[in-house]
């Protein structure tokens, strides 16, 4: 069971943003994804929820060749994600914002309502309900976009740089969570972030990205270890403590 990338290419006219990628993300467990700037983390995330095709290569969902599902579809079988941008209804309040969602989905409206009381209170943040999510503080708004993302029990969840603009305090916290989510509700993580410290501290593997490709994959230790990563992030011949 897994969601994977099978060799993927991905081009942009001529430019090829992905080539040759292959990497699994498997339930229960965090999986990081890192690189420098424009290393293909976004695309391989856009890829793996059906907002970009692969030119070549496969997405597979449990085995099946997915590659041509659109987004809706992806997240109808399972595949949730967070953006960069929380992405939120800001005339909305919070509650709405996740019942929304689960209508999306097919709920009922009381069952999307249910649901979405049960996930803010399993995250400890059910004094936001009857926020407008508008007036959502910046850390807040990420929490709810996660929250969000949960409605419908995924199987997967790709976490698009949650800790960007996060103090130290608050990237642990968010690290907490997103290993509940993977060990108390056995969805399979993807964690893009630049914070590189975060996503050792959270992912027993690790896939690093350079150039479209991947340059190692590994534990924490192998990528500790790894020149390939270090010439990637620092260049040549820098000694890294
Ligand atoms: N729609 C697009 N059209 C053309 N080029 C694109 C498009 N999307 C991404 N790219 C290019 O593909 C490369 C990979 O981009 P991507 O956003 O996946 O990298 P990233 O690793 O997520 O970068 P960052 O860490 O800066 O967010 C970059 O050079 C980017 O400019």
């Amino acid at each position: 069971m897994s969601l994977a990338l099978e060799n993927v290419g991905v081009a942009f006219g001529g430019f090829q943003a992905l080539a040759g990628v292959t990497l699994a993300v498997e339930p229960g467990q965090v999986m990081g994804l890192i690189g420098p700037n424009g290393a293909g983390k976004t695309t391989c995330v856009n890829t793996l929820t059906g907002f970009q095709r692969p030119t070549t290569g496969r997405v597979r969902l449990e085995g099946r060749d997915v590659s041509a599902l659109a987004a809706h579809g992806f997240r109808r079988e399972g595949v949730a994600r967070t953006f960069q941008a929380g992405r939120l209804f800001g005339g909305l309040d919070v509650l709405d914002n996740l019942a929304c969602t689960g209508v999306g989905l097919g709920q009922r409206r009381a069952a999307a309502e249910h649901e979405a009381s049960d996930i803010l209170g399993w995250m400890g943040i059910s004094d936001l309900e009857s926020r407008p999510a508008a007036g959502l503080p910046y850390t807040d708004e990420r929490r709810v976009a996660i929250a969000r993302a949960l409605m419908g029990a995924p199987r997967y969840l790709l976490l698009d740089e949650p800790a960007a603009g996060m103090s130290e305090k608050e990237a642990a916290d968010l690290a907490d969570l997103i290993r509940r989510i993977a060990s108390e509700r056995g969805i399979g993580c993807l964690l893009i972030e630049h914070n590189v410290g975060l996503v050792l501290s959270v992912c027993a593997h690790v896939v690093v990205l350079d150039g479209g490709r991947v340059i190692e994959a590994g534990d924490r230790a192998a990528i500790l270890a790894s020149d390939a990563v270090r010439e990637a992030y620092f260049g040549a011949n820098v000694e890294v403590a």
